[in-house]
């Protein structure tokens, strides 16, 4: 039996945890519902990109993995078009010279790898495989309806106690314990997690495998920009989109046209210089807690809600279209460099994480240089890099731009999850950056809180935190 649907609902944050939740909102809550996102920056939040002599690039999530099903998904849903993210040949560089490059030839490539490294990447992949089936659950769970109260719950529904195992490790410790070599590590995975996260093999085993399931083969982009995925869902929700940056979430009584009192969520914004508030039954926290970047306080509830404090790492992601200085990686000149992506080793001494050509967002192929003054290169690093240090990675640049972030958490296990439910009917959805930042994870956060809201409001106790889903559903067709 259903209750009557809520009046109103808020949704802080229209990344895409925020307006995916608002899709997913809808299609529990149905049409009469009215769904306010408030924005204080842009739409689409860290899906966003820059752009360089007129063309656009991504400047903050970029890649989509293949099995991503929800990004999948929105995606033909929305009527949008995807590109193929080309890879290229890769080298990794250790501050002195590259200790590994690829070859544009499959057969040289298998067989400089097991000449480096055994076949400790072929037992890589499937470590990482193995993984992703477990994590591929959580479809099944969510297609039919049922959703969990904690992000640890819903990672134990997935892997068990091996999934909630590796929260509590370092990658580091995970591989050498399942016997990778210190030169494999080294060489392979910290240049990957150098790359995707900025960060060294201390994160978590979890995160760890999702930033190497970004070797695999097909990973993919929006064509336009990821952040058109975030505009879509906002427009098929038929959300109300409110620029404007939330300063207080504060429980209240109110008396509704009903005449009975009932416990509402008034929201305190700024727009402008001008403050304004309103009342919601339920509202979702679909940006990182923490004063550096939400900078929310919630007064007077009962008990006190916590303080959040997870640091995050800061990144920048810099733009350049310039000559490459490919001495600087090795004696080869630029006529006969062929790499478009070097990683790093982790070296003190580096200055950057990652350089690698990109392709704009319409670029469907490989990407060209804009003129004969070269490609476009993205770099990947912790500071912003200084005139000198750009002189010294490009012989003749003529553009740079620059992207400062407050990236994705900074790892270090053991981790322990912010709650989902923070008061009676007031979610939080980036709690799951602590597994692993993502653009699937936060649709993923975004489709378990509408579900949890809809059970909660609805009391339908029994799909919510259900063990041993995966045996109770394999039975069912
Ligand atoms: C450089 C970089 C590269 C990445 N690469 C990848 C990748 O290749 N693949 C991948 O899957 N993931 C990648 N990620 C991670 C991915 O981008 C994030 O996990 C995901 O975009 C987070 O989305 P979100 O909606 O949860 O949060 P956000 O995108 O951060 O959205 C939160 C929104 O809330 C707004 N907000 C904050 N406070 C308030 C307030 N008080 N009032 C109103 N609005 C507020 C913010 O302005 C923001 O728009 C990358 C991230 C970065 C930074
Ligand atoms: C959530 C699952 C199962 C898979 C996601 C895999 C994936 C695409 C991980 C990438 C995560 C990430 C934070 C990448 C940042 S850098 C991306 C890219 N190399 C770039 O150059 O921009």
């Amino acid at each position: 039996e259903l209750r009557a649907p809520p009046d109103k609902i808020a949704i802080i944050g229209a990344g895409i945890g925020g307006t995916s939740a608002a899709y997913y909102l809808r299609q529990k809550f149905g049409k009469d519902v009215k769904i306010d996102l408030f924005e204080r920056g842009e739409v689409g939040g860290r899906l966003a990109t820059m752009t360089v002599r007129g063309q656009e690039y991504e400047a903050g999530g970029s890649v989509i993995h293949p099995l991503n099903l929800h990004m999948k998904r929105f995606v033909k849903d929305l009527g949008l078009f995807t590109i193929q993210s080309s890879g290229g040949l890769m080298g990794v560089y250790n501050g002195e010279t590259l200790v590994f490059e690829e070859s544009s030839w499959f057969i040289i490539n298998m067989i400089k790898l097991i000449w480096h490294y055994g076949f400790q990447s072929l037992r890589m992949h499937m470590w990482v495989e193995d993984i992703l089936d477990k994590f591929m659950r959580i479809y099944r769970y969510q297609s039919h309806d049922y959703a969990f109260s904690s992000v640890e719950k819903l990672l134990h529904s997935l892997g068990g106690d091996e999934f909630l195992g590796m929260l509590n490790r370092t990658l580091l410790e995970t591989l050498q314990k399942a016997g990778f070599s210190e030169k494999f590590l080294s060489e392979i995975v910290a240049p990957v997690m150098r790359v995707n996260y900025g960060q060294s093999m201390n994160v978590n085993g979890f995160v760890g495998a999702v930033s190497l399931s970004s070797a695999d083969s097909g990973l993919w982009a929006v064509e336009g920009g990821n952040k058109l995925v975030c505009s879509g869902l906002l427009q098929a929700s038929k959300s109300n989109l409110v620029s404007g940056s939330v300063m207080y979430i504060e429980e209240k009584t109110r008396t509704k046209h009903t005449g009975n009192p009932t416990k509402m969520y008034e929201v305190i914004y700024q727009i402008g210089s001008e403050t304004r508030s309103d009342f919601y039954d339920i509202v979702l926290v679909a940006t990182p807690l923490n004063r550096k970047m939400s900078n929310i306080t919630f007064l007077n509830f009962d008990p006190p809600i916590e303080e959040f404090h997870q640091y995050y790492q800061h990144i920048v992601t810099t733009l350049i279209k310039g000559q490459l200085n490919s001495t600087l990686f090795s004696s080869r000149a630029l006529d006969k460099f062929d790499l478009s992506t070097i990683l790093t080793t982790d070296n003190s001494d580096l200055f950057i994480n990652s350089i690698g050509i990109v392709s704009s967002v319409t670029e469907s192929d490989n990407p060209q240089p804009l003129t004969d003054r070269g490609y476009v290169w993205k770099i990947f690093s912790q500071e912003i890099l200084t005139k000198e240090q750009i002189l010294k990675l490009f012989l003749s640049y003529d553009y740079a731009v620059k992207q400062p972030w407050l990236a994705y958490p900074h790892y270090k296990p053991p981790e322990k999850c912010p709650s989902i439910i923070l008061h009676d009917r007031l979610y939080y959805l980036n709690g799951i950056e602590c597994a692993a930042s993502a653009m699937e994870m936060s649709a993923i956060a975004a489709h378990n809180a509408a579900l949890l809201a809809y059970h909660r409001w609805n009391g339908h106790t029994d799909m919510i935190d259900q063990e041993d889903l995966y045996e109770k559903l394999k039975t069912e067709l």
